[in-house]
């Protein structure tokens, strides 16, 4: 089984860094390799370009792909199954024109020039609306193109809308929502290695914004304490030996953390402790 991951870009240090969190521990990954060992011995990683892991993982070179959606609708292969939103490198795809034009909406483009470096996912957009538009594939500095009399508009990634500010351009409309995916290829998606590495990587996004909670709380104050911890399911009650105590582990939001603690307090819970999961498998 092989994973393809960004070998380079903003997308390489998280993607890596969530398959460490998952378990999936990469062994002898230099820089600039193009394969790696995982701990796993069923399963490697091979390093590509953002751009090209759909066309990678559809073509068989990889069996599992972690990129962007943006890159996963450019390529737009048939036989691609997506597991799971991994919840990084946001972004969204949109139009964009120069601040100074007369362009309000997209069907002022109709006719016009638009360069992008997502041309496939460009098309499907204007002509879902009916929208006749020239389209110019660029390679980078798509924010250039209006200001050179290349393009009337671009479809780009924006995120903090930096760039599009300092090249003075303003948002149309949204062509797409990117984050990064995990996706297989369909006839691999139920192999039981895919299930595993799907697994293993929602345990660390289920785990994301979650606390531990273990306390001591004495028996006639069970119930009260049971009601203050919103917990998954109900706590966990364990009996402590020579003792009329009871020992209570919940699982709780980080952002409830601060009141629930003062809460239990209050009704009579003692000796909290507060530790970080890593991962949980719900
Ligand atoms: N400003 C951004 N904020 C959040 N995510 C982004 C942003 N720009 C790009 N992305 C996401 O990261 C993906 C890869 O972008 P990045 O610029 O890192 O590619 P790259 O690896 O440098 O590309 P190339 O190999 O062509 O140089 C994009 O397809 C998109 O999903
Ligand atoms: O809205 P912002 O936060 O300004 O982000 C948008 C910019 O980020 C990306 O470029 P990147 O920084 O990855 O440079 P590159 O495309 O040249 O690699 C994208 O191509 C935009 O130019």
């Amino acid at each position: 089984m092989r994973i393809a991951v960004p070998n380079k870009g903003r997308l390489h240090d998280p993607a890596e860094d969530l398959l460490e969190r998952a378990g999936l521990h990469i062994v002898d990954g230099a820089d600039r390799q193009l394969y790696a060992d995982t701990v796993d011995p069923d399963v490697t990683v091979l390093y590509a370009r953002a751009a090209d892991i759909p066309e990678y993982v559809a073509d068989g070179a990889a069996d599992v792909g972690i990129t962007g959606l943006d890159q996963v609708r450019e390529a737009d292969p048939e036989n691609l199954e997506e597991l799971l939103d991994l919840e990084f490198g946001s972004c969204r795809l949109v139009l964009a024109a120069p601040e100074d034009s007369e362009i309000q909406t997209v069907y002022d483009l109709d006719g016009g020039r638009i360069a992008t470096e997502f041309p496939n996912v460009t098309q499907h957009y204007f002509a879902e609306l009916d929208v006749d538009v020239d389209i110019t594939e660029v390679s980078g500095a798509t924010e250039l193109t209006p200001h050179v009399d290349i393009a009337d508009g671009i479809v780009d990634i924006t995120s903090t809308g930096t760039t599009l500010r300092m090249n003075r351009l303003e948002i149309v409309d949204e062509v797409l929502q990117s984050s990064v995916r995990l996706f297989a290829r369909a006839d691999v998606a139920d192999d039981e290695k895919v299930q595993q590495i799907q697994t293993a990587l929602q345990s660390v996004l289920s785990a994301e914004g979650k606390r531990y909670l273990m306390m001591n709380v004495p028996q006639d104050a069970l119930d009260e304490v049971k009601a203050v911890l919103p917990g998954m399911g109900g706590p966990t009650v364990m009996d402590i030996a020579g003792r009329e105590d009871v020992a209570v582990h919940a699982v709780v939001d980080d952002s409830d953390v601060f009141e629930t603690i003062n809460d239990l307090k209050q009704v009579g819970a003692s000796d909290v402790l507060v530790t970080e999961i890593e991962r949980l498998v719900e």
